[in-house]
């Protein structure tokens, strides 16, 4: 067996750096070289342009983009290299397959192969043989390759954790093996970017993430599952797996907000891939509705419900928000394609087509979106008179039937479209506008669903893979305009307990009926948060399938004050020791803006970070912040301020509180200046 003791392993690392040094040279010359070819071409192409004709100059312009290619490829394959000589491999497992061979198998975050021996010394987390140092201890084990299933024994299996070159410890063989090391990751200070966890993946989760054949996967995970680490490395697996088909801007994640998408920002590009598109449900809503429909945005349909609560609009959220809503919207597009083409007969070139014929052909296209029929209408009908009269057709008659089908149908405008809705469904209070002519949030997706089957709209055909996160704040209409803009395979993650707005939330019953043919897996495990901090969040939200990862720390506290000022002044206080605590970040979680921007007013300049709707990244230090901005979010120590009876007692407020406390890692604290939330005591 090669390197059995910690010695041996130890002049191993030393001898991958050096081969790693080595490639790094060689990368570093190849680099050089295309540099130098590169400007003696781009000199040759100067200097003797005038000879060349147009077919020389594409040919150089070509040799010159592949240049750069290869070039560019060479530049990432060093990046690579780089971080591997800062740590090469974080697990081993030694296979001994049915020929009663022995191979030991360092698993690190990228392939590395001695090129000269054409040996594998390094392979990559993602590959197939990879998948048993998360799946098996040690004794039988099993790989899927896609000649089939290779079954053999786990003899040894280590972790190592090697940081600058240096190892700081190899951990081996315990039943366990995954925990200690878990344990050590999970008790380390917060990051202002999300971090890879291929080293600690766990079973189940790796499961999710090299998954294959899901045409459309459901994460459901509770409050840090590691949901979203999950999926993000899921696109790293799939962007491995099917790297002939796939490259990372087909690939778009629907994210929350900017800081959000900033957050994460990190994980697949130390992952060896480029940088994920990704877009907002809002600016996606502004594309598909071509900029022409103002609307209120989604943060501003919650600080609403949480300042100033008014019953008839939480009603009109509700309606919009239940699967019956959609039902009902199709049987209303249904009656207005019944109903609103009135087909007549048309009289050109001294014939007649009747109108049933014309009634019947636009119903048959019933697949299109209703305004595009016209254009196959029209052809039918031509073609039916040709066939009557056995003649072409006149430049008047043409005319005539162009003009005589689109009359025919008495809705052309998406908007009235759907505000008739509300008339046909006997609910005109449903639909109200902003005062400022602005559309509600509500609106904006039940809208796009009309203009989608009224009039269609461009499709993300370039999208082979879509990453929806924070699935329980959308409806199923929502998802209804996904699934129609969409076609391509998706993964949807979120948890049902942390929605920002629960009149318009999803429940896991809606998106399984949203997505029937979808394969749901559920996350219980909370690993963000200590034992302490996770069961004082279930008492505020119950919820009995959650397992708190057992890392113990400080039990979490409540605070009480005279007054705000005191409350706020003791926050400021706090953050002047916070800096003598050995932690990273500290999240100040408000329920609304107003009361971030009344801390914020409150404390020293330039000691803290306010995120607001407009922020665009997330940043290390203490942070002010509200709930909804929060969430996604994982901060060392939390305080919620204001946990007051008359801040938090209504359903919205314990979903805010629950997602609030959420957040804490290691430390968690709520101040109160009023009676406390009865929240807190149930
Ligand atoms: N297998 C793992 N190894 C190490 N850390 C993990 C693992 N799984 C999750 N974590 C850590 O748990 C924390 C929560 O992960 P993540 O943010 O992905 O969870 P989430 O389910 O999306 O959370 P939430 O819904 O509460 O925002 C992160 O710090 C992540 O690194």
């Amino acid at each position: 067996m090669i390197n059995k003791t910690e010695q041996e392993e130890r002049e191993y690392l030393e001898i991958i750096k050096e081969k790693l040094l080595l490639a790094i040279r060689s990368v570093d010359q190849s680099v050089k070289q295309f540099s130098n070819e590169l400007r003696i071409n781009k000199e040759y192409i100067y200097e003797n342009q005038s000879g060349m004709d147009e077919a020389d100059m594409v040919a150089a312009g070509q040799s010159i983009n592949r240049m750069a290619f290869t070039g560019e490829s060479a530049v990432a394959k060093k990046r690579k290299l780089m971080k591997l000589g800062a740590s090469p491999y974080f697990g081993r497992i030694d296979f001994i397959n049915q020929k009663e061979e022995r191979n030991p198998i360092y698993i690190g975050i990228y392939t590395f192969t001695d090129e000269s021996q054409g040996q594998n010394l390094i392979y990559d987390w993602r590959a197939p043989v990879s998948s048993m140092f998360y799946d098996f201890e040690l004794g039988e084990a099993s790989y899927a390759t896609p000649s089939g299933q290779v079954k053999g024994n786990i003899a040894l299996k280590r972790q190592y954790k090697i940081r600058e070159g240096i190892m700081e410890f190899t951990i081996e063989n315990a039943v366990n093996i995954h925990d200690d090391v878990l344990q050590k990751e999970l008790s380390k200070s917060a990051d202002d970017k999300m971090k890879n966890i291929v080293a600690t993946i766990q079973r189940d989760q790796n499961a999710v993430i090299r998954n294959e054949t899901a045409s459309v996967m459901v994460i459901q995970g509770v409050a840090g599952s590691g949901k979203t680490s999950i999926a993000l490395h899921r696109i790293a697996f799939l962007l491995y797996r099917f790297r002939d088909s796939i490259s990372a801007k087909d690939i778009l994640i629907v994210s929350p907000n900017k800081v959000f998408s900033d957050y994460i920002s990190n994980v697949l590009p130390e992952l060896g891939e480029e940088h994920i598109p990704e877009m907002g449900m809002e600016e996606l809503a502004t594309e598909v509705l071509e900029n022409k429909f103002p609307f209120q945005p989604f943060h501003q349909q919650v600080a609403q419900i949480l300042e100033r609560p008014d019953q008839a609009f939480i009603d009109r959220i509700k309606f919009k928000s239940s699967f019956e809503f959609l039902s009902q919207l199709n049987r209303y597009l249904i009656h207005v394609e019944n109903n609103y083409f009135k087909a007549t007969e048309i009289r050109v070139s001294g014939m007649v087509v009747p109108g049933p014929y014309i009634q019947e052909r636009f119903r048959a296209w019933q697949r299109m979106p209703m305004l595009k029929r016209f254009h196959e209408v029209v052809k039918e009908v031509q073609q039916y008179v040709r066939n009557e009269t056995q003649r072409k057709l006149n430049g008047n008659d043409k005319t005539k039937i162009w003009e005589a089908i689109p009359r025919m149908f008495t809705m052309s405008s998406v908007i009235d479209l759907y505000k008739n809705f509300y008339t046909w469904v006997g609910k005109p209070e449903m639909f109200k506008m902003s005062p400022n002519g602005q559309l509600e949030y509500a609106d904006v997706f039940p809208l796009i669903y009309c203009k989608i089957r009224l009039e269609g709209a461009q499709t993300y055909d370039h999208v082979k893979h879509l990453l929806v996160d924070e699935m329980q704040d959308y409806t199923p209409v929502q998802y209804s305009v996904l699934s129609r803009l969409f076609i391509c395979k998706k993964t949807i993650l979120g948890d049902v307990k942390q929605a920002v707005n629960p009149y318009s939330a999803s429940t896991m019953e809606t998106i399984e009926q949203v997505f029937p043919q979808a394969d749901i897996v559920k996350l219980l495990r909370s690993y963000r948060s200590t034992y302490e901090i996770t069961h004082f969040a279930l008492s505020i939200l119950p919820n009995a399938d959650l397992i708190a990862m057992e890392r113990h720390g400080e039990a979490p506290t409540v605070k009480g004050f005279n007054s705000n000022t005191e409350e706020t002044a003791f926050i400021r206080e706090y953050i002047s020791s916070f800096k003598s605590t050995g932690h990273r970040s500290l999240g100040i979680i408000c329920k609304t803006l107003s009361q971030a921007k009344f801390v914020a007013n409150h404390l020293v300049q330039g000691s803290f970070h306010l995120l607001t709707p407009d922020s665009t990244s997330f940043k290390e230090g203490v942070v002010v912040t509200t709930v909804h901005l929060a969430k996604g979010l994982e901060f060392d120590q939390v305080i919620v301020p204001f946990v007051s009876e008359r801040n938090y007692q209504s359903m919205v407020d314990r979903s805010m509180l629950y997602i609030a406390c959420t957040r804490a890692m290691h430390k968690l604290m709520l101040t109160h200046s009023e009676a406390p939330s009865k929240l807190l005591t149930v």
